[in-house]
Parts: structure tokens; sequence; C-alpha cells
């Protein structure tokens, strides 16, 4: 990692359970060099009592953060601790997610109301590691919506020392929405979130929530210190092959989609090799091709053959090979 942490925070993935797993971070770091990667949100819970090693990763997704989810100052502790041991760049502490089952263990978004117990919990994981820790949190929680009430959650959790914010510039409602609603249904305020930089300009802010286009970033990017994007990410990757270049000012060629693929293979034939299954991989290139010609045959193929038992590399290359396959597809 050459530059300073802050350097690379000018874009980064969000956490996203289920999709921003090791996989995808490989597949999200061979297209941007210099993107901010985030795990999918792990608890505490996990990462001390489960079976598996929830810390998992390859040296090659540099510059990574780890989010984690809890508010058991001690608990946060042993995990960061954990984990900057296990070499990741950031601790991100989830304060934005509004699932029952989060809140049911008091992590997520509920904690909004308890801005000086993430303080301690920041605190504690400060006092136990040298990487950052970072909070993600919304503009808000149920009728606690107001701006005064997000300054004193940023007063009250920066006053630790803590310098990194990254907003989700809409409100969660902790009842009667869903994970899924609550990301769709409050209004975005983004300049809720300008004003936040102009009340705090010490603080490094990223703006995250329904950020589609570079065109966008870029605006966002004249007013604050980064863009967090989640789903578009996702849903359609091949946006991270133009980051480096039109948000980091790299020269470098873009790699084509094709190019893309060939690059994934080595890493898709080791998990093979590894007793791994095609699609734990492929799921998350399904969106490579979303928007071009052939697209929907290379999502379709795959969502059709990589899942099969003895799914080998082939089904990627005829995935690939359909994709240019006549007579053309409407998309
Ligand atoms: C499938 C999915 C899983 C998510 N899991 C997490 C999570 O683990 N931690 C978290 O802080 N946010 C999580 N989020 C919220 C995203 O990080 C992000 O805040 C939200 O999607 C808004 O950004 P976007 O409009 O760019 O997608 C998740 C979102 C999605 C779509």
């Amino acid at each position: 990692m050459p530059q300073p942490l802050h350097h690379y925070r000018r874009f980064s993935i969000a956490p996203m359970l289920e999709w921003t797993d090791r996989h995808y971070r490989y597949f999200a770091r061979l297209m941007s060099s210099q993107t901010l990667l985030y795990t999918e949100m792990v608890t505490t819970g996990a990462i001390l009592f489960g079976k598996g090693d929830y810390l998992e990763y390859n040296t090659e997704e540099h510059p990574l953060a780890l989010q984690l989810g809890g508010s058991d100052p001690q608990a946060l502790a042993q995990c960061a601790k954990l984990a900057a041991e296990r070499g990741y760049d950031e601790i991100n502490l989830n304060v934005g997610c509004p699932s029952d089952r989060v809140q049911n263990g008091r992590f997520g978004a509920c904690l909004m109301a308890e801005p000086q117990l993430v303080a301690d919990c920041v605190k504690a994981m400060q006092d136990v590691v040298d990487i950052p820790v970072t909070v993600k949190t919304r503009i808000g929680i149920d009728e606690q919506d107001s701006y005064p009430f997000l300054t004193d959650f940023i007063d009250t959790v920066s006053a630790t020392g803590c310098n990194t914010f990254i907003i989700h510039a809409r409100k969660a409602w902790l009842n009667g929405l869903s994970p899924k609603e609550n990301r769709e249904i409050p209004p975005l305020d983004y300049p809720r979130v300008y004003q936040l930089k102009q009340d705090f300009p010490q603080l490094n802010i990223s703006v995250n929530g329904g950020i589609k286009s570079f065109e966008e970033m870029a605006t966002h990017l004249e007013q604050l210190d980064g863009v967090m994007v989640g789903r578009e990410a996702y849903q359609n990757p091949y946006l991270l092959a133009e980051v480096d270049q039109r948000l980091y000012g790299i020269d470098k060629p873009t790699l084509t989609r094709d190019e893309v693929v060939d690059l994934m293979l080595p890493y898709i034939e080791r998990h093979l090799q590894q007793g791994g299954r095609l699609n734990h991989i492929t799921r998350h290139m399904t969106g490579l091709y979303q928007g071009i010609a052939g697209g929907r045959r290379w999502r379709r193929y795959l969502s059709e053959n990589a899942h099969k038992a003895d799914a080998g590399i082939e089904v990627v290359l005829a995935a690939r090979d359909s994709v240019s396959s006549f007579p053309p597809s409407v998309g």
C-alpha cells in the first residue's frame, strides 16, 4: 500500500452481506488497484465463537477494511486486535444496518441512539490497534432525524479521535421497514452530509447511498473526501475498470470485460482445485457484461450452468463466447 489510507478513501466499495465476500473483492481489485474495499459485516460473536475463519482474505485485496458488528467494547477490541494482526488496513464499525437480527444483538443503526456507547466501542478498539478505526452510519433513525441529532453523534464519537466517517445519506426506520426498504424508501439527503463536512472540516467524510455514475461521484467529491458505492459496484461491476483513471488520475489502459474474465481464470482454477464450487465465484461476476449486447446471455449461461457439481472454467469460457455469438440478442 504505497499511499496513506486516506488516499484510497476517494472511492470505496460498501460492505454488503453475502455480496462483498473475498471472491467479489478479488474480482473488484483486478479492475481497480486504488479502491478501498470493505468486507461484509462480521459480528464479534462470529469471530470469537464461530467455527469458520471469518477473517480470511486474499493478500491481493489490500487496501482492505474489516467491518465489525457489535456493541460490546471488550469483544470489539478483541476482534480489532485479531484483525490488525491479520493485516487488515482499517476497522469499521457498523452503525447503519437496520435489520431486526442486528437490533436484537444491539448493534447496527440502533446504536445511533447511544453515541457514548459507540464512542466507548471506538475507543476500546483504538486502544489496542494502530490502524484507523472508522464508523459507517446513517443521518438519523426513526423520529431522531434532526441535524443536531447527527452532529451530537459525530461530536461524541469524534471526541475519541475517530476522524473518519462514512455517511449513508438517508435515515433508517428501525421498525416497519425491511433492510431492503430501508435502502430505498427514506429519501436521500446529500446536502446534510455536505453540511456535516462544512461543520467538521477536520474529519474525513465519505458519502454513501444511491450513487451510480462518475458524474454524480465528481459532484460529491467537490464537497467531500470520498464516495462509497454499494449496489452499483456489485450489479454493474465493470464500472470499476475506470475508477483508477477517472477518480485517481492514473494513466493506464482500461481492461476490457473479456480481459477481466481472463484475469479471473487462474483464481477460479485455484479455487476449484481446492474443492470450491464454480458459482461461489461466478455469482459475483454475472453483472460484468451488463448494458452491452449479449450481456443477458452471459448472465443466463452462468446462472444455468455454474452451480453444477462438475462445472469448471469451460463454463466461464462458454458464457463469454455466448456474449458475442450470433444472432445478436437484444441484450
Ligand atoms: C445485499 C446488501 C448487503 C448489505 N450489507 C451491509 C453490511 O453488511 N454492512 C453495512 O454497513 N451495510 C450493508 N449494506 C448497505 C450498504 O453498505 C450501503 O450502505 C447501501 O446499499 C447504500 O449504498 P448504495 O445505494 O450505493 O447501494 C448492504 C446492502 C446490500 C444491498
